[in-house]
């Protein structure tokens, strides 16, 4: 049997997609409508709040296309946090006017490909806050899940820790040209969810995740061994950009 990679983890993640009923929305009664924005608008304080605190981060953003309009990606110490967010959420008024499409649970992970030998991460404060994020605030989002192959000769897991080690380098070294233009949170997901692992960028111009994307598929750990799921692209949204949005 191949060495399995030992991975860390961090926060909880729940990337959680909504559609608006624009029907029900436009025939609300604006005292409806405005009860319900309300509402939203305390949620998203409340989110803020936990933020400030350091006992999570919550992401906001509406997405392009079909898919969905809007998504929150929440990041919480437990499952049951994340499992109360979303509970209390479908409680309120302004979820009776949206319907969810797609979720993605997941927890975020650092695997040791990387991983400077005979150290302990978790005395390595970059490490802790790179398991405990603050998410970005930055104009766009893409999400996506991936696997690793499983195929023949293309069988990641059948792999020597060395053979993926240099591939991961490479990998990384990809990754790192893009510093200050995408950033990403890699979410393990296996157990939890369909895919193995759930990529989440952030960047200020959405171009760079095609560069980035683009790149990486010429790159032997994306071309023999990734296989994706659906790709989710959205704007960044906060109150404001939420009440804009919802108006009438
Ligand atoms: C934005 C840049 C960027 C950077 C700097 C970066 C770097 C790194 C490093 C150094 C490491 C290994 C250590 C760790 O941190 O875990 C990883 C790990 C990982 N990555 Fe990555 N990745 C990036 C970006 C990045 C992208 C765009 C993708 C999607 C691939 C694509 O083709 O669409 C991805 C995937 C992953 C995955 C699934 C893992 C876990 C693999 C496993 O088998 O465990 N990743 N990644």
């Amino acid at each position: 049997m191949s060495e399995a990679a030992q991975t860390l983890e961090g926060w909880y993640a729940l990337h959680d997609f909504r559609s608006i009923d624009w029907t029900a929305w436009r025939l609300a009664d604006e005292s409806e409508r405005s009860r319900a924005l309300d509402e939203l608008q305390s949620f998203l304080q409340q989110w803020s709040t936990v933020e400030e605190n350091k006992e999570g981060s919550t992401a906001v953003y509406s997405i392009v296309g079909q898919k969905a309009d809007f998504m929150f990606m929440h990041l919480r110490e437990t499952l049951e946090d994340l499992n109360a967010i979303e509970t209390a959420f479908n409680k309120t008024s302004f979820a009776s006017f949206t319907y969810p499409v797609h979720s993605y649970v997941s927890i975020v992970e650092l695997s040791n490909y990387m991983a400077a030998p005979g150290s302990d991460p978790m005395q390595n404060p970059d490490i802790i806050a790179r398991l405990k994020p603050t998410l970005p605030k930055a104009s766009h989002i893409c999400f996506y899940p991936m696997n690793k192959r499983r195929d023949g000769q293309d069988n990641w897991y059948m792999l020597s820790m060395d053979e993926r080690k240099t591939m991961m380098r490479s990998h990384g070294m990809i990754g790192r040209s893009y510093a200050g233009k995408v950033k990403q949170i890699i979410t393990g997901s296996v157990g939890f969810d369909n895919w193995e692992w759930g990529v989440t960028l952030f960047a200020d111009d959405a171009l760079q995740f095609k560069k980035l994307i683009y790149e990486m598929r010429f790159d032997e750990v994306s071309a023999r061994f990734a296989d994706f799921g659906d790709f989710y692209i959205g704007n960044f949204l906060n109150g404001e950009k939420f009440a804009e949005l919802l108006a009438i």
